[in-house]
């Protein structure tokens, strides 16, 4: 045990687990710079490969320790993969089996340390090895608290027919007491969601690991607030009768003077005028796979005539952006629109005073990121997680605009043309509608006292479950 409550200290001794994917992993990372910065010890347990990436998001090294474990090879993986980018997503289940044979040295770990508490999100077995130490487990949500209350509650449970896939209805409909009919899939995008239920061997399916993970923990924390999505708090804690501890946003703190933009994009933004970019990001995986559908997201932001800076991932079959584009498009857009396949710093070309729109494909960090931004919005999802992250803000808070698809899910050119010219064009009522609204959102969660009362109440249930 930490030296909490044993000399008069209140600080807390915390090991971290996140899931091996760096969506993952970067916002336990944003959320243990939180509780070191409140004096707190954090040991953050990850894949070797991914200490080089996170590292430099340590802001407390004095604090925060990282400690490398080794991800066993498991058969039908590829060699070396530690992560999720190393993986296809139709084998995300054998990453799972390979993080439960870390089992062993965890467990070593939890009897080294001995720590208060214990982080985790995919780990199920973590409540098994901390109670014997007498840590508390905390299961930590970093996606909205809609996605779990929509499939991973116990109500959600599917009474599944061996080799028999479920219907895109049967995976459309919202279990007893959801509470929200505006933030739900269509049957066609319900099929994103067929991964949820699936059985694997040796390994159950998500839904399974998901329910054991919250069912088996001492509290429930979601890296969400109540302005947004309360009522899908609350059915959470009645769902699994556990506490559930709301983090708020937990974004990065951009340090003054330490980074800058690349001169590369802050000279090339430089060049127009204030809030007439559009820049489009996809997230840290490769979402637009079929490349006619990213070609149609490219002459889409070509027919709008703004400028527009692309950040995403080639699709597949090609292994670069160059390779993906249409014919003839970079002549056409020379010196107004750049598609670029590596690593941006989003957050600050959000605040570029140039970029007035941002599409994006909805996963959690950027929908924060955005709230916070003064960018108009436009919401281009892929799948059944960031639909409804979607769902959230175009419906629910109205701060946006979905990209329109036809009946077989595509979206054409002209559904984005449309949609970045309702939002960005002079006079037009939708954009004033969601400007609007959208400032009010970002008035409440910028509030200087926001995102730390968040922290604050979340170190007091902390303090509170540690003691009880
Ligand atoms: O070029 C880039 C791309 C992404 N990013 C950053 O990387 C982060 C991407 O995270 P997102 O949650 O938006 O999206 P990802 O698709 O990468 O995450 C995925 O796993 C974690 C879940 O919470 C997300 O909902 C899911 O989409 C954002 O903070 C974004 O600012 C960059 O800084 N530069
Ligand atoms: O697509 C999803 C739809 C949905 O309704 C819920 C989720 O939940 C989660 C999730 C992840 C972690 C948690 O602690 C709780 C919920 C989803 O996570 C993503 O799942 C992918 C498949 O395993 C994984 O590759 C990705 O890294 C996760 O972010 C997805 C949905």
């Amino acid at each position: 045990m930490g030296d909490f409550g044993s000399d008069g200290s209140s600080s807390m001794s915390i090991v971290m687990y996140p899931w091996l994917a760096f969506g993952h992993m970067t916002a336990f990372l944003h959320l243990s710079n939180k509780l070191a910065e409140k004096g707190h010890e954090i040991v953050f347990l990850l894949p070797k490969k991914a200490l080089d990436q996170v590292r430099p998001l340590n802001l407390y090294p004095s604090l925060i320790t990282f400690h490398t474990i080794s991800i066993p090879h498991v058969k039908g993986l590829p060699p070396g993969a530690e992560t999720n980018s190393d993986v296809p997503f139709f084998l995300t289940h054998l990453l799972a089996v390979a993080m439960n044979q870390t089992r062993p040295e965890v467990e070593t770990i939890l009897r080294t340390n001995k720590p208060d508490l214990v982080f985790y999100d995919s780990a199920d077995w973590i409540p098994e090895i901390a109670r014997p130490v007498g840590a508390k487990t905390v299961c930590y949500n970093t996606v909205s608290a809609a996605s779990i209350a929509l499939t991973l509650v116990p109500a959600a449970e599917r009474e599944i027919i061996d080799g028999k896939e479920m219907s895109a209805e049967e995976l459309a409909k919202p279990p007893l007491g959801y509470p929200s009919s505006k933030v739900v899939l269509l049957a066609r995008e319900a099929k994103t969601l067929s991964f949820v239920w699936r059985r694997h061997e040796g390994i159950g399916s998500f839904f399974d690991g998901k329910v054991t993970a919250m069912r088996n923990c001492d509290a429930i924390a979601i890296r969400t607030c109540r302005e947004t999505e309360g009522k899908f708090c609350d059915y959470i804690e009645s769902q699994y009768n556990r506490p559930v501890y709301l983090t708020g946003p937990v974004l990065p703190v951009d340090e003054p003077n330490k980074t800058s933009l690349e001169p590369r994009w802050a000279d090339w933004l430089a060049k127009f005028k204030p809030g007439s970019v559009v820049f489009c990001a996809f997230g840290s995986q490769p979402v637009v796979d079929k490349i006619d559908q990213f070609q149609e997201l490219c002459l889409g932001l070509e027919a709008t005539g703004l400028p527009f800076l692309v950040a995403i991932k080639p699709p597949s079959g090609v292994s670069t952006v160059e390779e993906a584009l249409p014919e003839g498009f970079q002549e056409r857009v020379r010196g107004r629109g750049v598609v670029y396949g590596g690593w941006v710093q989003q957050p600050m070309i959000l605040d570029h005073p140039s970029v007035g729109c941002f599409v994006t494909h909805c996963g959690f960090g950027s929908m924060w990121e955005s709230l916070m931004s003064d960018c108009q919005m436009v919401l281009v999802p892929q799948h059944g997680e960031q639909i409804l992250n979607a769902r959230l803000m175009a419906e629910e808070m109205e701060v946006a605009v979905e990209v329109e698809r036809e009946e077989n899910g595509w979206f054409s050119r002209r559904s984005l043309e449309d949609a970045v010219k309702s939002v960005m064009g002079e006079g037009s009522e939708v954009g004033e509608k969601v400007r609007k609204n959208h400032d009010k959102w970002r008035c409440v969660l910028s509030d200087s006292g926001f995102a730390d009362g968040y922290i604050s109440k979340f170190e007091q249930n902390l303090t509170d479950l540690v003691k009880s």
